[in-house]
């Protein structure tokens, strides 16, 4: 299945807002192209390569505490459910600095993040400056994630289990090894699954469940290594997340409560596996 294609360089910043409006109701996913960030990606996956491949000692010095570092791909999980292994990095202004070595793409990223959150306001008809106005981006909870699923073979479909991202926006790019899927429509018996086309270059964005409209999606077992690397674009922890003003109504009233981010963030975080 092909996504909507979004192009972040387009100078018709309405028409692309419409387009993200629409992606974001239909699929929940798009494609997202000259986003500027075209030149690091080869050295990312370089990176990423790199450091998995250091011996098991070296990457357990650097063993996740607080969100943040290296997670081994669990034995027993990996052979009957996730079979991945990662590293976090957390948000730049982070003072775990020792964990949080931001490779130079993933600042270009943050910009590619943030003229998103501005074509999505347009998109909601507010003022393209609104989601800094509220202070979800100015300082915002950027994590990246390295991923790198072995290929090993075990007995589970899915190697990265069904879920919807917890924050706001995703930015997510592949090695171009399929498995990728989404299930559009989460109540329907039974769920159908879609496989999402590798787009060279492009990067798959969703929308997390901050912004409510989130679409589930997991990774298939194909039985081939395969690496992707995740940025997660969250509001500050201090930003309270409530309904929006153009989405709501008298007859339509704000389904959810306002919600600090960090708040909503450490409940999510502490229920669902990372
Ligand atoms: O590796 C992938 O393609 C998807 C990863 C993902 O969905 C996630 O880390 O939230
Ligand atoms: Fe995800």
């Amino acid at each position: 299945m092909k996504l909507p294609v979004i192009d972040l360089s387009s100078r018709d910043s309405l028409s692309t807002a419409i387009a993200i409006r629409q992606a974001c109701i239909e699929y929940g996913f798009f494609y997202l192209v000259n986003h500027g960030v075209e030149n690091e990606l080869a050295k990312a996956f370089d990176q990423s390569r790199s450091f998995f491949s250091l011996p098991m000692d070296d990457k357990m010095k650097l063993a996740r505490k607080e969100f943040r570092g290296y997670t081994p791909l669990d034995p027993v999980l990996g052979l009957h459910g996730d079979s991945k292994e990662s590293y976090y990095i957390g948000p730049i202004a982070d003072t775990n600095a020792k964990l949080n070595q931001w490779p130079s793409e993933g600042l270009v990223l943050l910009e590619a993040g943030k003229k998103l959150f501005s074509l999505i306001a347009l998109s909601l008809n507010l003022d393209q400056h609104f989601f800094e106005k509220i202070g979800a981006i100015d300082k915002p909870s950027a994590f990246l994630r390295l991923l790198r699923y072995p290929g090993e073979m075990g007995d589970h479909e899915e190697i990265c289990s069904a879920h919807s991202d917890t924050g706001a926006l995703t930015l997510l790019i592949t090695d171009g090894v399929p498995g990728l899927q989404i299930c559009r429509d989460k109540s329907k018996e039974p769920q159908v699954w879609e496989d999402v086309s590798y787009m060279e270059g492009a990067f798959v964005v969703n929308i997390g469940d901050l912004m409510e409209r989130s679409t589930l999606h997991r990774v298939k077992r194909t039985g081939k290594e395969r690496y992707s690397i995740a940025f997660f674009l969250d509001p500050h922890p201090d930003c309270v997340v409530e309904c929006i003003e153009t989405c709501c109504s008298e007859s339509s009233p704000p389904r959810f409560s306002p919600i600090r981010s960090g708040d909503y963030m450490d409940e999510r975080l502490a229920i669902t596996p990372v």
